[in-house]
């Protein structure tokens, strides 16, 4: 799905009023219609429960009286309050004239707000995408009135005083809504960790938006569900064999830390690289050999740490990182690799850490790598920490344009940048996956996709990102999040994967 800017759903909202001869205020009954069947399938009818619909100026107002009509339809008897404005618009006048006049609907009174029982819903419509600046005046003290209601609030569209892709101002009022229900397609601002608290739990609802009009028109931000991968990951042919999957090295694993090596290994067979070799000090050749059989195991020299770069004739693909250490001979075999390759490389952990600590080698990147820090890695790697999560996005671009490579970060919506700027967030993943070892699954599963030669960089990374965060939600209903293990997710990869394979039609 593509993420649209608040200018640009305004102008997907005209496109599609012209493209299919409606009128806006026909629009606005599809959002109310599409949002009063969400919630209605989850309302009990309960009369005893006060609903309120808190409605602004402009068309999110529109929305809500929308809403509020619909609803006293179905047998709700909501209160409606208006928020006193100089201005309204015509779809939210229009509105106001179609409430049946049993509906209690009044002004908000600044001076004596409106007592909202604990048990209360209420619907913010106080704002939507036209939200121009902070808010401020009867705006703010409503939005902190509701805030500290205790009441569940539903946001229409998004929180009212939520900015839909920039950052907010320190200190702004903005509603904080249990559930934000949206339409069409999703904002930036749902991503973010610093919105979680105002958002709550997002979903967006189709609207009928003009799908050319969506599809012509050119943005920064995808979000990446099943759909969107549809038909990226091709089956397996029959006459397929080893080398069409290709042979992947994995340089991994310390004293200490040889379990990366293997949860890393792991996870690449799982995810069906051809051939594994992997490159461990030799204090983790007898574990590899019996905790990952499949792959071949390279001794290094030394015991406790890599130091030595294997020839890298035989391989398609080499992922350096999990469990590396950092040592100094460690940090030259970083240098000759990045020197040497002419496959795609996969960095993370120690391997990012050392790019962050001598930036020298980061001008050694060889384009279309592909890297997997997490935030703290990447402040590392770009030397500065970020102001907020709008400002590392556009560090987490910048660095993929400046290296001409793939960068992502990690997180709940796991970002992936390109080198052509575009970034793409991943959909799938739970708060299970925040343990140990689960970067190395997701190390194994990338090398493994960039080791198949029927893949771009690209579709390599969306799919194994999609499949890491999937295998975690598919084993998670196994173990519960809390008992979740990076184990769990290299186990669960290949189903992962398979419910992405594109099927053969029969005809
Ligand atoms: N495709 C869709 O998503 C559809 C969305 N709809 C709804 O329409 C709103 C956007 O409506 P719009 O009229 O453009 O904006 P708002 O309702 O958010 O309010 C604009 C209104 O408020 C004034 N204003 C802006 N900022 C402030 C402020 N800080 N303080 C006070 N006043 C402010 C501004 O000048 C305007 O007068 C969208 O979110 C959806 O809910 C359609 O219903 C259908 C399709
Ligand atoms: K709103």
């Amino acid at each position: 799905m593509k993420i649209l800017t608040a200018a640009q759903t305004s102008q997907a909202d005209q496109a599609t009023m012209q493209a299919q001869g409606i009128r806006s205020d026909e629009l606005m009954e599809r959002a109310a219609a599409a949002f009063c069947e969400w919630l209605l399938a989850r309302l009990a009818a309960d009369p005893a429960r006060p609903l309120h619909i808190f409605c602004g100026p402009g068309n999110n107002g529109g929305d809500g009286l929308a809403i509020a009509r619909r609803l006293y339809q179905e047998g709700f008897r909501a209160r409606v309050w208006l928020l006193p404005a100089s201005k309204y618009s015509a779809d939210f006048q229009l509105n106001r004239q179609r409430l049946p006049p049993e509906l209690v609907c009044q002004a908000l009174n600044p001076k004596r707000l409106p007592t909202l029982a604990p048990n209360a819903l209420v619907l913010d419509a106080l704002f939507g995408t036209g939200l121009s600046r902070p808010l401020s005046g009867t705006a703010a003290d409503v939005v902190q009135h509701l805030n500290s209601s205790g009441a569940c609030v539903v946001a229409v569209d998004i929180p009212s005083g939520l900015f839909a892709n920039s950052p907010q101002p320190p200190d702004s009022a903005v509603t904080r809504a249990r559930y934000t229900v949206s339409f069409e397609l999703p904002k930036l601002a749902f991503l973010l960790p610093q919105n979680a608290g105002w958002v709550g739990e997002w979903l967006v609802l189709p609207i009928g938006l003009d799908p050319t009009f969506i599809h012509n028109l050119p943005v920064d931000n995808f979000f990446v569900d099943a759909d969107f991968l549809a038909g990226r990951l091709p089956a397996r042919s029959k006459f397929s064999h080893k080398g069409t999957f290709g042979h992947a090295l994995l340089l991994a694993g310390s004293r200490g830390k040889i379990g990366a090596a293997v949860l890393a290994s792991k996870a690449c067979l799982r995810a069906g690289v051809g051939l594994l070799t992997v490159g461990v000090p030799a204090v983790g050749y007898g574990i590899v050999q019996t905790a990952v059989p499949e792959a071949m195991a390279l001794t290094d020299p030394a015991t406790d740490f890599v130091t030595e770069l294997p020839d890298l004739k035989p391989y398609a693909a080499v992922g350096i990182g999990p469990g590396l250490g950092q040592e100094d001979a460690t940090r030259e075999v970083l240098r000759q690799l990045l020197r040497k390759a002419t496959v795609p490389l996969v960095l993370d952990a120690d391997a990012l850490n050392l790019l962050g600590t001598n930036p020298d080698l980061l001008g050694l990147l060889p384009p279309d790598s592909l890297l997997t820090p997490h935030p703290k890695e990447f402040e590392r790697l770009v030397g500065q920490p970020a102001r907020d999560d709008y400002h590392r996005l556009e560090q987490l671009r910048a660095f993929a344009q400046q290296y001409r490579c793939y960068c992502v970060l990690k997180g709940a919506y796991t970002a992936l940048a390109t080198p052509d700027g575009t970034l793409y967030f991943n959909s799938t993943g739970n708060p299970g996956m925040a343990t140990g070892g689960s970067g190395d699954v997701l190390t194994g599963v990338l090398l493994a996709l960039r080791a198949d030669k029927r893949l771009s960089p690209l579709d390599a990374a969306l799919l194994g990102l999609y499949a890491h965060g999937r295998a975690g939600d598919l084993a998670a209903r196994e173990t519960g999040q809390a008992g979740l293990v990076a184990g769990d997710l290299a186990d669960f990869i290949g189903r992962a994967l398979q419910e992405l394979t594109a099927s053969t039609p029969l005809l």
